[in-house]
């Protein structure tokens, strides 16, 4: 076991790289969300439900704490159609098979609001590695708003000269995944035994991001410090995440400290909860911790979204989350201030990204 530090704390995690073969993780179905108020007071019950069964936590948790909720299932008749992520993950491929200076056009430090391309190893979400295998492709909702007033909110496109159909398809994702978000959230209220609005002052623009990310295959022997994104946790209240094929890479920590597979389900999407919940909710709902390494020989390719609280609206401890031997644990501060703060530590530590290459197999081998 080795000590993963958080943005949130520090977790016990296992140093195995292959995970556990994946066994019964839940599948929540959205299909009870359009129905009455006990069809979704039913579905909030559901996801009380996983959080002691599958709790993912080893944290040094406060004195008294159970958690409601610790993060991770797969959800299914969710209401997005199948043919947006095709087109969006088809647009995606494209992207990255372009040339280098083509991708570049978009280079995420042309920018300050992290939007854009960042190349592999250009980030690096585990302090103690060395940079994650990965290269992505960042946008926000059009209407977005930016996190501070240092930055902008704007979206970087690659040209329509390029690639014409990428951007509606892009933008079409975004857009659904987002009124998913929207319909998600009050089953988070209801399972905080709140009414279902709670929020909805606090979700006028979201402060949200889609990411688009192309892991290449990794061979022969994997150093945990270098691998498709190291271990960490989420910075918005959950992210909705879509895998692309059949290629299995995430893992997911469970409360034993052991890394579980999370392959990719056909239909669903895997929902885990963020730091800005765990923040919220004193701890009761949990950040999951996960990562994710490729060695399947094939590229994988899936598309996080990231869904937060308006950048604006203040991080504050749920009064119902707070007793005499359970103390606020966290400060007040803004969404937008709590993820800008988290993404600056993510890219700094990055190392300069211009030459990296994925390693192909025959060189490996050789
Ligand atoms: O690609 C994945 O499965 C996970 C991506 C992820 O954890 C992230 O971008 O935060
Ligand atoms: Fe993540």
């Amino acid at each position: 076991m080795v000590v993963l530090k958080t943005g949130l704390g520090e977790r016990l995690i296992s140093n195995d790289v292959e995970g556990k073969a994946f066994s019964e993780l839940p599948v929540i179905d959205l299909q009870r969300l359009q129905g009455t108020n006990e069809d979704r007071k039913a579905l909030a019950a559901e996801i009380q439900e996983v959080g002691p069964v599958f709790a993912i936590s080893v944290e040094r948790s406060p004195p008294g704490s159970s958690a409601i909720a610790s993060g991770f299932f797969y959800i299914s008749n969710h209401g997005v159609p199948q043919d947006v992520l095709d087109n969006a993950f088809g647009q995606a491929k494209q992207f990255f098979s372009q040339p280098m200076e083509k991708k570049l056009e978009i280079d995420q430090s042309k920018g300050n609001s992290f939007k854009g391309y960042v190349p592999l190893k250009g980030e690096n979400v585990d302090p103690e590695s060395r940079g994650d295998m990965h290269e992505a492709v960042d946008f926000g909702p059009e209407q977005g708003a930016a996190m501070s007033a240092e930055q902008t909110s704007g979206n970087m496109w690659p040209s329509a000269e390029d690639l014409p159909d990428f951007r509606p398809a892009i933008e079409r994702a975004i857009n659904e995944i987002l009124a998913l978000g929207q319909r998600l959230f009050p089953l988070f209220a209801l399972a905080l035994d709140l009414p279902e609005d709670f929020f909805a002052d606090k979700l006028k623009n979201p402060g949200s991001a889609m990411r688009i990310l192309h892991y290449p295959p990794q061979y022969g022997p994997v150093d945990t410090k270098e691998i498709g994104i190291g271990a960490h946790t989420d910075y918005e209240c959950f992210t909705i995440l879509a895998q692309h094929g059949d290629v299995q890479a995430l893992q997911v920590l469970n409360s034993a400290g052991e890394w579980v597979q999370a392959p990719p389900k056909e239909g669903t999407f895997v929902l885990n909860i963020g730091d800005q919940l765990q923040r919220i909710t004193n701890g009761l709902f949990k950040s999951t911790v996960h990562r994710a390494i490729n060695r399947t020989g094939q590229d994988r390719m899936s598309i996080p979204f990231f869904f937060g609280l308006d950048y604006d609206a203040m991080l504050e401890t749920l009064p119902s989350c707070v007793s005499a031997d359970r103390p606020a644990m966290y400060e007040p501060i803004t969404a937008g201030e709590y993820v800008e703060k988290r993404m600056k530590e993510t890219y700094v530590k990055a190392p300069k990204a211009e030459e990296v290459k994925a390693p192909k197999a025959e060189e490996v081998k050789a």
